[in-house]
């Protein structure tokens, strides 16, 4: 918390309105040099309160843990009148320097009640909070950062103009992806579940199944072949007619022997819901490299999902806000099996909710995400073709499933010899 308050001054804030706009930056200063006020703050009425709430403190599993539960907590506690927007906190272009917080806009007249619970995060919880304040005549406003060290430990009670500041190069949401949001290893994954030991149980179940290391990756006898594509474009629906028709053995990621802690697992922070995803890799790998000795495998799902989505959800916003093309984080784990091909469908929206609801089946939060955010969609698309080492090979699903069918054994046959 101290390395963190020192450099504080170099930080620089965004805070997000909706998907479809940039953030508004601005950092702090000690003194104005008569900038504008940030946008941010422009409109904010003669009454209302701005304040921020940044998670601080603890192992990065109880950063992750807090930073989940908090917008909740704040919302229970705070009067109903508060607005909440997501709030970030970086140094520009310096990897792993991501804070996340909230912005809150309290429109309560009276800041009383406010203040006081503001007050008790500070002393309980590992949150630094920081007050916005207006300046007499409303143009300048500063920032005074409040947290419970500060009360004890260190002179940080002085104010801080706010002031605009230019977009970073990197959206901030990017600086903390690798072994966060996408792991390169097995130790990277398998870490994290075994810090969760003691607040998930599941977890150690989980590396039980896992074992201890991935086998040395060797090229498979026989071709692997990975169907990706968003929900509905029609994967299962190929995958059974790849396997009839090759006589190949089908397998799946993440594997059935973690269909039971799956449901567990997706209501945790992306640090530990990214590392269940990323060790089910590794067991259909381990499972890939037995069948492959005998028979052709087809796999339904395998690491373009895994990466695809978690930096989708990661990094709101348009897709240019993705980590530009050519970046470390669509590189393929070193350790990971590489399949022989990977075959991503790709279907129209509105094709695809028709297959959706044709199909009438309940769809995990992550899915009916995408169906209402367009936006996320996009951005999931785009992630999937970005990834390098295998790249994947579009194909249109739109055609009937035995075209596709046909397609797909065109394109085994010319890149697998089968
Ligand atoms: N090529 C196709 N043309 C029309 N409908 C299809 C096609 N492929 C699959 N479907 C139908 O669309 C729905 C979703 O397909 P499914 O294979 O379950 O997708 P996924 O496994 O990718 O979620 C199913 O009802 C399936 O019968
Ligand atoms: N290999 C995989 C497979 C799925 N996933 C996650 O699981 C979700 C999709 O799984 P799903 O069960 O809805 O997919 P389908 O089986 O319906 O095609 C995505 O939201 C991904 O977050 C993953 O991370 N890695």
């Amino acid at each position: 918390i101290m390395s963190l308050l020192r450099q504080w001054s170099s930080r620089v804030f965004s805070v997000e309105l909706d998907a479809r706009s940039a953030p508004f930056y601005f950092a702090i200063q000690e003194s104005h040099r008569g900038e504008e006020v940030p946008r941010l703050f422009r409109n904010v009425q003669k009454y209302e309160r701005c304040y921020s709430v940044f998670v601080c403190s603890g192992d990065r599993i109880q950063r992750a843990k807090f930073y989940w539960e908090l917008k909740d907590k704040l919302q229970r506690a705070l009067p109903p009148q508060c607005d909440f927007l997501p709030m970030s906190s970086f140094l520009p272009n310096v990897k792993h320097s991501l804070m996340k917080g909230y912005f809150v806009k309290d429109t309560s007249e009276c800041s009383s009640s406010t203040e006081r619970v503001l007050s008790d995060f500070i002393q309980n919880d590992p949150v630094l909070v920081c007050s916005y304040l207006r300046g007499e005549d409303g143009r300048l406003w500063t920032q005074r950062l409040r947290s419970h060290a500060e009360s004890r430990e260190v002179g940080m009670s002085q104010e801080h103009y706010v002031v605009p500041s230019e977009a970073p190069d990197y959206h901030p949401s990017t600086l903390n992806l690798i072994n966060s949001d996408v792991f390169y290893s097995f130790e990277e994954a398998y870490k994290v579940l075994e810090k969760c030991g003691d607040i998930i149980p599941e977890s150690t179940a989980v590396l039980g199944l896992v074992g201890q290391r991935p086998q040395a990756r060797h090229k498979p006898d026989c071709p692997v072949i990975v169907i990706e594509g968003l929900d509905a474009t029609g994967k299962t629906t190929l995958t059974e007619s790849l396997r009839d028709a090759l006589g190949a053995t089908l397998l799946r990621s993440p594997p059935q022997c973690l269909s039971p802690w799956r449901a567990r697992f997706d209501q945790e922070p992306p640090l530990i819901r990214r590392a269940f995803y990323a060790l089910g890799n590794y067991i259909t790998a381990e499972q890939i490299g037995q069948e492959a000795m005998q028979t052709p495998v087809i796999v339904d799902r395998f690491w373009h999902s895994t990466a695809a989505y978690a930096i989708a959800t990661a990094v709101n916003g348009p897709v240019c806000n993705l980590p530009s093309e050519g970046s470390e984080v669509y590189c393929w784990p070193g350790d990971l099996l590489q399949p022989s091909l990977v075959v991503l469908l790709t279907l129209d929206p509105e094709e695809r909710r028709r297959r959706l609801r044709a199909r009438g089946q309940d769809k995990t939060e992550e899915e009916q995400e995408l169906d209402h955010n367009q936006i996320f969609r996009l951005r999931v698309e785009e992630a999937y073709q970005r990834i390098s080492g295998p790249a994947c090979v579009t194909v249109d699903a739109s055609p009937s499933a035995d075209q596709v069918l046909q397609q797909v054994l065109l394109l085994i046959r010319g890149k697998c010899h089968l």
